[in-house]
């Protein structure tokens, strides 16, 4: 497919957006006119430059107010698109985007519209440029896709389209399945955008709320599918207004921006195969989503000293050291199924994270039944591989890099709970030590992200790694909110909890403030029987953040919790959370360098949630501290 994207959906002056689209792959622009109006240069010279770019200027937009009017502002109307269609000459723009009116002068005529746009389109014609119409869902007189075909239609003009934007038809619920019937060469022109749901003035909604493909709540494949059953083979493109991408570094959006069509497209590729289409566009066919299953290690950055406060504070939480690695300043500690490793090597991918971030986690490594496969499927989203350096005798686990710069490591399920840990380190004594507190397997790993990464990570977890986003929260810290998503993978093995703070105040922004953002925030460890665990890990000197007797008052008039477990919770300081699928019983620790600190979880029957609604008791908690 022709893909493109409309400048309004970056930062920067209208240069820098060329650049940063063209170096992320995209084939054209859709031209916002204010990007123009400011843009110091003609509009031939525009031209040179996208097409230097290899970028054409795929459309020129908007034309506003026009259809439907008084003689009068019709006549003006039509000299302005004139001045309008000598510019889109002279920079080789082909199609003008001419949005429903939304003018309380507009008349309620479909007639009286479809004639003033045939006479637009014959305008438009005499210098063989076309124009789109599109239905705004904040129209005045127009605003279903539907509608805008019926006046397209009684216009009757080779050079009048219609031009379809995804965030009007599915912010207004209207059904998309209509798009199929209309030909496709009278589709001019598509405009892609997802967004979360939020119940608000669909205007501000589409205004400064939109988002890429994947990032957000709607049936984007399934538009995307009925455009495409029609026969539409134009360009697929996005117009995404958005008050965080306006700040966002634009190199980073226009990536996730080519990854949100490159998943668009394999995702509906997938749905079009089902009832097999006739394909007459070609779309991204990547390898599939890696099944991967669970947190094999997570990898900690250090240096000499905090490696050693590190390892007091593993071997508290019950870890055993079970391994020094061959070549370098490495050790791997273990209980269950969990690794940890801590990295001070200097000189060392580690150490170049340690001097940026301080101690932090590095790198995951997930489990996964073909890395090769799962890096080729992440390489193909326009995630980069990682490559370092080996020593002998050790084994190379494919990695890429996440967004923000951290690793992810695809462990070869082949090599078994030792294989990847015997060939780099020599294993020591790998029975349980006698602080074994029962923790089993990585529940979740939480990331504390900044307000402008958070997007980019649901994109990124969705397209390269298969993840399913769940529900989004808003959660009370004392000096702030953060909201709060959970991503996992359909066998829940797999679990990231991505967090942004959405004030400057809150522990989660502090803690970004040092890391730079994108870091580990907190690890929770599960176990079979919490009561257990915390009083084992309390006898190690573990120290868990202490909760409010008012909670456990609290939590008895919302839940009915037998009073044995509720006093065994306000004795252990455990917290609760309830679904009708199960139960989530968690504590939390004390925090330590950077703020990161460990939670101990145990999930009862199908709980598919993180306990996020006490976040709330553990923050004001840290708070008081
Ligand atoms: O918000 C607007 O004005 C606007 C303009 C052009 C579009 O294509 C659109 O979807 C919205
Ligand atoms: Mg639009």
């Amino acid at each position: 497919m022709h893909r493109s994207i409309a400048t309004v959906s970056l930062s920067g002056t209208l240069r820098q957006k060329l650049e940063a689209v063209a170096d992320a792959g995209f084939d054209g622009i859709e031209l916002f006119e204010a990007d123009f109006i400011n843009f110091k240069g003609t509009a031939a010279e525009l031209g040179r430059i996208a097409g230097d770019l290899g970028l054409s200027i795929d459309l020129y937009q908007p034309l506003r107010d026009f259809e439907g009017m008084p003689e009068a502002q019709f006549r003006r109307s039509l000299e302005r698109a004139e001045r309008k269609f000598d510019l889109m000459q002279a920079m080789g723009a082909p199609t003008m985007l001419c949005c429903s009116n939304t003018s309380p002068l507009s008349i309620n005529d479909p007639s009286l519209a479809a004639a003033q746009l045939h006479e637009l389109a014959e305008r438009a014609a005499r210098r063989n440029l076309r124009v789109g119409f599109e239905a705004l869902a904040w129209g005045r007189h127009t605003w279903l896709y539907g509608q805008a075909w019926e006046i397209v239609k009684q216009a009757n003009h080779p050079h009048l389209g219609l031009i379809l934007d995804s965030f009007h038809t599915l912010s207004l619920k209207d059904d998309p399945a209509g798009i199929a019937a209309i030909p496709g060469d009278k589709i001019f022109f598509l405009q892609m955008a997802d967004a979360p749901l939020l119940s608000m003035d669909v205007l501000q909604w589409a205004r400064h709320h939109r988002s890429f493909p994947g990032q957000g709540d709607f049936d984007v494949v399934g538009f995307f599918e009925q455009v495409l059953r029609a026969g539409y083979t134009g360009p697929l493109s996005l117009e995404i207004f958005n008050d965080i991408f306006r700040e966002t570094p634009n190199r980073r959006t226009a990536v996730d921006a080519m990854r949100s069509l490159l998943y668009l497209e394999s995702e509906t590729r997938q749905r079009l195969a089902k009832p097999a289409v006739a394909q007459q566009v070609t779309l991204f066919d990547p390898p599939p989503v890696p099944a991967l299953s669970g947190l094999s290690f997570i990898e900690f950055a250090a240096d000499e000293a905090s490696a050693a406060t590190l390892a007091t504070l593993v071997k508290q939480l019950g870890f055993r050291r079970i391994g020094r690695h061959r070549s370098k300043a490495v050790t791997l500690y273990r209980q269950g199924e969990i690794n940890l490793i801590v990295n001070a090597q200097p000189d060392s991918f580690a150490r170049e994270r340690f001097e940026a971030h301080g101690t932090s986690v590095c790198a995951l490594g997930v489990r996964c039944g073909d890395p090769l496969a799962a890096v080729g499927r992440a390489t193909a989203m326009r995630s980069q591989r990682h490559d370092s350096p080996v020593g002998p005798n050790e084994l190379r686990v494919p990695a890429i890099v996440a967004p923000g710069g951290n690793l992810i490591h695809f462990v070869p399920e082949a090599l078994g709970a030792n294989g990847l840990y015997e060939a780099d380190f020599i294993l020591e004594d790998q029975g349980a030590g006698a602080n074994d507190a029962g923790l089993q397997r990585i529940d979740h790993v939480a990331l504390g992200l900044a307000l402008d990464q958070l997007d980019t990570w649901v994109l990124f977890t969705r397209a390269v790694l298969g993840l399913e986003p769940g529900e989004s929260l808003e959660l009370a810290d004392p000096f702030g909110l953060i909201r709060s998503r959970g991503v996992a993978n359909a066998e829940r093995s797999l679990r990231l909890v991505l967090n942004v703070s959405l004030s400057q105040r809150t522990r989660t922004a502090r803690t970004l403030s040092v890391t730079g953002g994108g870091a580990v925030h907190h690890i929770a460890l599960s176990c079979s029987d919490i009561f257990e665990t915390a009083a084992k890990l309390r006898a190690n000197g573990t120290r868990f953040v202490p909760i409010s007797d008012n909670y456990y008052d609290d939590l008895a008039t919302r839940i009915d919790v037998e009073p044995a477990l509720l006093s065994r919770m306000r004795d252990a300081g455990v917290l609760f959370d309830r679904s009708p699928a199960g139960d989530y019983l968690h504590i939390y620790t004390e925090s330590f360098e950077g703020g990161l600190f460990f939670e101990v979880a145990q999930r009862v029957g199908d709980y598919d949630a993180y306990g996020a609604l006490n976040a709330p008791a553990r923050m004001a908690s840290q708070a008081q501290d």
